[in-house]
């Protein structure tokens, strides 16, 4: 917590999938653990694929985390389990209800500093909710970019890949996944599905 004020603050650790979200997150834990701070991680209950309590990056490294119900007032169980903790830090935001902005600025303000890790834009290539509203009320903010797949340019952008295909603009938001369905790519290689992105604009306009 900060000297004077006895208030915490918020981090947020955003951009796309592939891009070392969770690596980031996992080396500021480390470096707390090895300053001796006492330390909380939470994730999803809906992201399991490294297994039911740790949060993993995609080259394989993990760190043991406490599963919280995604959905709803499910984030405010944060609240009530380990708020003492100095550092609170929360993986796979993009899968929790907006009620996770609330719990991460009450932490802060009872002096933790939370740290707090999600992709930012869904396949489509739209905000990630609640991403803009913890990037937009956290003090630190850092965007991270992957390697394009297909360019090698840097990639701000979640191609969904179904059987190969770019995914329908209409397909559910929510697809929990790595590799197998989804690729690191920059605005000039993310595609929907032919058409598709002409479409959407004239349904809006
Ligand atoms: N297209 C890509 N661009 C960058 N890194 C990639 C890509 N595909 C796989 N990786 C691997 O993913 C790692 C990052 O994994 P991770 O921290 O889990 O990312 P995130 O949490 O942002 O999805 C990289 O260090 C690299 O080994
Ligand atoms: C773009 C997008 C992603 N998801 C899911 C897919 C993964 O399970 C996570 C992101 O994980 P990462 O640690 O950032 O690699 O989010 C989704 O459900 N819907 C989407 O549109
Ligand atoms: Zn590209």
């Amino acid at each position: 917590m900060h000297a004077i004020t006895q208030s915490g603050w918020v981090e947020v650790i955003s951009g796309s999938m592939f891009s070392g979200k969770t690596e980031e997150l996992l080396r500021r834990l480390r470096r707390a653990e090895i300053a001796g701070q006492s330390v909380a991680v939470y994730k999803p209950a809906v992201d399991d694929r490294y297994g039911e309590t740790t949060i993993g990056t995609h080259n394989g490294r993990q760190w043991d985390a406490t599963v919280v119900d995604n959905e709803g007032d499910g984030p405010l169980e944060i609240l009530d389990a380990d708020s003492a903790a100095e550092v609170v830090a929360i993986d796979e935001a993009n899968f929790f209800s907006e009620a996770l902005v609330e719990v991460c600025n009450v932490l802060a303000d009872r002096g933790s500093r939370v740290i707090v890790s999600g992709t930012d834009q869904t396949f489509r290539g739209e905000p990630f909710e609640p991403l803009p509203q913890l990037m937009a009320t956290a003090e630190y903010v850092d965007k991270l970019r992957a390697i394009c797949t297909v360019c090698g340019e840097p990639a701000t952008r979640n191609q969904r890949l179904i059987e190969g295909e770019p995914a329908h603009v209409d397909d559910p938001t929510i697809l929990v996944g790595a590799e197998e369905s989804y690729e690191a790519r920059c605005r000039d290689c993310h595609v929907l599905r032919t058409g598709e992105r002409e479409e959407r604009l004239d349904r809006r306009a």
